[in-house]
């Protein structure tokens, strides 16, 4: 009574603020409107898709072994570099929360942190060359990247489902900036990294779409993981992707220190993670 009271008397009149009720459903379990093809509450009555959750884990085994392997080229080159695989740390971690809550709250923290971590890449390794004209370096360009960065932030509010189709483009364009740059290569080693890790890709992407639109096939088989096989192949990729992109801009802006391709931790047999070595601190510059 008291507080219909204070209502009618303070409030009546006033257009009304989202209500705590409301700010809290966001982390509601379910939230969301995507749910992926894995049965909820299979393995766990606190945990909606049991396995989603888990392979993310691998996000937190690969970013520190990538640190450690880019360590000597971000010293060389630049130490922002490290920002890509700290940030897949908070990526991992986002997309744990997503899929043990299937949250709306999960679901934005999730797609966002990737879309952030694209930010980085492309203010770090997009070619000078591809520049818009009226951009003049690389400090401006990475402003640009910013700007567009906070008001695709913004408008991934507008329609959420869409957003996970928009990441995927990246992909794509990432993927066609590689093989413009790789036209004119004739390296042995870097064009197999290459093809590596484009087929890594395309069997993530392979599973993501399956999961998405081939649901109820593999209901019927009562295999329902690919999401998370998609997890794991996706960091892979990006792994294998981030080495190949690292080692051409090497090649182009510190040639003087010689970087060379190698596995760890089988260079042999080229089994492994891809890393650089810098071999040498002449200026040579090498082709590809
Ligand atoms: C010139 C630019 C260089 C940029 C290099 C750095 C690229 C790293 C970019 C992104 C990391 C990908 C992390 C994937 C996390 C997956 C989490 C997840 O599964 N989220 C789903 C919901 O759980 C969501 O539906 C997925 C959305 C789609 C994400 C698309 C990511 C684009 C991946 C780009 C990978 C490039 C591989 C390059 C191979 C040559
Ligand atoms: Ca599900
Ligand atoms: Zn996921």
């Amino acid at each position: 009574k008291v507080t219909g009271l204070v209502d009618s008397l303070f409030f009546s009149g006033i257009p009304s603020f989202p209500s705590f009720d409301k700010m809290a459903s966001v982390f509601a379990y379910e939230s969301s409107e995507v749910d992926w093809c894995e049965d909820n509450y299979k393995h766990s009555e606190n945990v909606e898709e049991y396995f989603n959750t888990m392979s993310s884990f691998i996000f937190f085994l690969i970013s520190p072994i990538m640190l450690y392997l880019l360590h000597p080229y971000a010293k060389e080159r630049n130490l922002a570099v490290h920002l890509v695989w700290i940030m897949m740390v908070f990526v991992g971690l986002f997309s744990m929360y997503f899929h043990m809550t299937l949250s709306f709250m999960g679901q934005m923290l999730d797609e966002l942190s990737i879309l952030w971590v694209l930010a980085i890449g492309y203010s770090l390794w997009f070619p000078h060359r591809h520049f818009p004209s009226f951009i003049k370096d690389r400090r401006s360009f990475s402003h640009m990247v910013l700007i567009i960065t906070v008001i695709s932030t913004l408008s991934s509010f507008v329609k959420p489902t869409a957003n996970a189709y928009a990441l995927n483009c990246f992909a794509i364009h990432i993927l066609y900036s590689l093989f413009v740059e790789l036209r004119s290569c004739t390296d042995e080693r870097v064009l197999r990294l290459a093809w590596a890790s484009i087929g890594l890709w395309v069997l993530a992407i392979s599973c993501w779409i399956s999961d998405r639109f081939g649901c109820s096939f593999w209901q019927k088989l009562d295999f329902c993981y690919l999401h998370g096989i998609w997890h794991i192949l996706i960091v892979v990729a990006t792994a294998y992707g981030n080495t190949l992109i690292a080692y051409l801009d090497a090649s182009l802006e510190i040639p003087y220190s010689l970087p060379d391709l190698q596995y760890w931790p089988q260079n042999k047999w080229s089994i492994g993670f891809p890393y650089i070595v810098l071999k040498g601190t002449t200026k040579t510059r090498k082709r590809c």
